[in-house]
């Protein structure tokens, strides 16, 4: 298999706090990886470093199989100023396809077909001129995934896209997530605080606190991480 991300002994953190030291994983292509474990443990901040936002305090990330650090998608978490945001569903979704624009200041038809190809794939193409502020919490997160389509065809990086979400439509996301990794064999990779909902969609977990754990979700689920965890209520 083609190995898209190496990360070798990270260490992450904010001036001389550590939150993440000796943080070792690979991610292959067509993989969908699942990033679980506490609050505050360092999600968040792993995948900025991933998308090149930040920089590790020690240890690399390598790049490869065909894939650079700025052709991953990004779904971000949304903050209460993003959910407000003017503009219709189409210019939201269009603006994804900025990074392929460089010094042009207009989208072209290629770019054009891209944004609409996306709203197609995350249905959301009757919506396209609604404003995005007039939509609910779940069609927004469609709207950013079929943003983050635009800016990759290789890999999507998700922080927690189901928060805030009722049941249904956190099944939703979960389903057309799906569906971007395996048929489209876009890698996934997702942060998500609803462990027993997301991991049967996973392929490989990372399991993030005073001790991790990476392996593929079945050795997650005989590991002692997967006992303590996988437990209902
Ligand atoms: N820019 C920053 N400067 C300083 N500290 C920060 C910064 N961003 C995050 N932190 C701190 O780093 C810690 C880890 O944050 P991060 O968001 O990476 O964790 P997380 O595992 O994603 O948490 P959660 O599950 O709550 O979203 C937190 O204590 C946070 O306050």
């Amino acid at each position: 298999m083609e190995v898209q991300i190496t990360c070798d002994n990270l260490k992450l953190g904010y001036g001389a706090g550590v939150l993440v030291d000796e943080l070792s994983f690979t991610v292959e292509k067509g993989d969908y990886l699942c990033i679980v474990g506490e609050n505050g443990a360092g999600k968040s901040t792993l995948l900025r470093t991933l998308l090149g936002l930040q920089k590790p305090l020690a240890g690399k990330i390598t790049f490869g199989g065909g894939l650079q650090q700025n052709e991953i998608g990004y779904l971000p978490q949304q903050t209460f100023v993003q959910r407000d945001f003017p503009a219709s569903v189409w210019e939201v979704v269009l603006s994804g396809c900025q990074g392929r624009c460089g010094l042009r200041p207009f989208y072209n038809s290629k770019e054009k077909q891209i944004a609409k190809n996306a709203m197609e794939q995350l249905e959301i193409i009757p919506l396209a001129r609604t404003c995005y502020r007039d939509l609910s919490g779940g069609q927004q997160q469609r709207v950013l995934l079929a943003r983050a389509l635009c800016a990759s065809d290789k890999m999507l990086v998700l922080d927690e896209p189901v928060s805030g979400l009722d049941p249904k439509m956190a099944e939703t996301m979960y389903r057309l997530v799906e569906r971007i990794n395996r048929e489209m064999g876009i890698t996934v990779i997702m942060i998500s605080h609803d462990i027993l909902e997301a991991i049967p969609y996973a392929t490989h977990i990372l399991h993030m606190g005073r001790e991790y754990f990476f392996g593929t979700a079945e050795e997650y689920r005989r590991s002692r991480f997967g006992n303590a965890f996988l437990q209902p209520e």
